[in-house]
């Protein structure tokens, strides 16, 4: 099978704290893999080294160099245009026409020449993902992307990723602490606990992929319960 992702026996500490302990994963071209985990946990380290902005201490790990990582907060250029944000760094012949498809795509083709100040967060962030998806790349690498958005924005961002992915088709590891947003997004979840991945689940179910499911609810039981947390989640939701 071919993989986009491969990633063997990774180590990473920063000083005395070892935070991946020889993590295993793989990611096939085109799937969706959700990696979740306590604040703290390691996830943003992994993603990083995913990108090539932080080196491993020790395994190997293999990853496409046509990546590209939409953040928690959007990185736009104050000074720039919003359609120069998303052509930054392309070639100058057919850089506007391409900002413009990709604008379009994620719904502000009517922003093209406002400046980033002017967007609201959600508008931003969808800038942010036109300037990924535009360069095609064959892995995009989400770190916490939606957790700033209220929670109107964020499921229409739920929506826009899903539809977007389907027709682009990049390996994707989204990293993100909420549940939920991991089993409506990823066709695997992926759990990171003390270093390495305590557990992983395809997301197939039978009926619809929503909070009503009774098969969402299951997996979302099991996922806290594996990240040690399931009966304090049934705490809160009693209050
Ligand atoms: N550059 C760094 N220097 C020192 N320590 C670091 C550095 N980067 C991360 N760490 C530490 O490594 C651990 C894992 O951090 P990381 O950001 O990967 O966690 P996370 O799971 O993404 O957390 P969160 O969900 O809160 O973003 C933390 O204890 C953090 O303080």
């Amino acid at each position: 099978m071919s993989t986009a992702v491969r990633v063997r026996a990774l180590t990473k500490s920063f000083g005395d704290r070892t935070v991946l302990k020889g993590l295993d994963l793989d990611i096939a071209p085109g799937e969706f893999v959700a990696l979740i985990g306590e604040s703290g946990c390691g996830k943003t380290t992994l993603l990083r080294l995913l990108a090539g902005l932080d080196e491993p201490d020790g395994g190997d790990l293999a990853a496409p160099p046509e990546r590209m990582v939409v953040f928690q907060e959007h990185r736009l250029l104050p000074w720039r245009p919003v359609w120069q944000n998303v052509a930054v760094g392309l070639p100058r012949a057919g850089a506007r026409e391409a900002a413009t498809r990709a604008l379009a795509e994620v719904g502000l083709t009517g922003h093209a020449d406002a400046w980033p100040a002017t967007l609201s967060g959600g508008e931003a962030q969808r800038v942010a993902l036109a300037r990924a998806l535009v360069r095609e790349p064959r892995l995009l690498l989400l770190d916490e992307p939606f957790a700033a958005l209220d929670a109107l924005t964020r499921i229409k961002m739920h929506a826009l990723v899903r539809r977007l992915v389907g027709v682009h088709r990049p390996a994707v590891l989204l990293v993100t602490h909420d549940v939920d947003e991991a089993i409506l997004l990823a066709d695997r979840v992926v759990a990171l606990r003390e270093g390495r991945l305590a557990a992983e689940h395809r997301v197939d179910f039978d009926g619809e992929r929503n909070r009503r499911n009774p098969e969402f609810e299951e997996l979302r039981y099991r996922l806290l319960a594996e990240l040690g947390v399931a009966a304090d989640a049934e705490l809160a939701e009693s209050r």
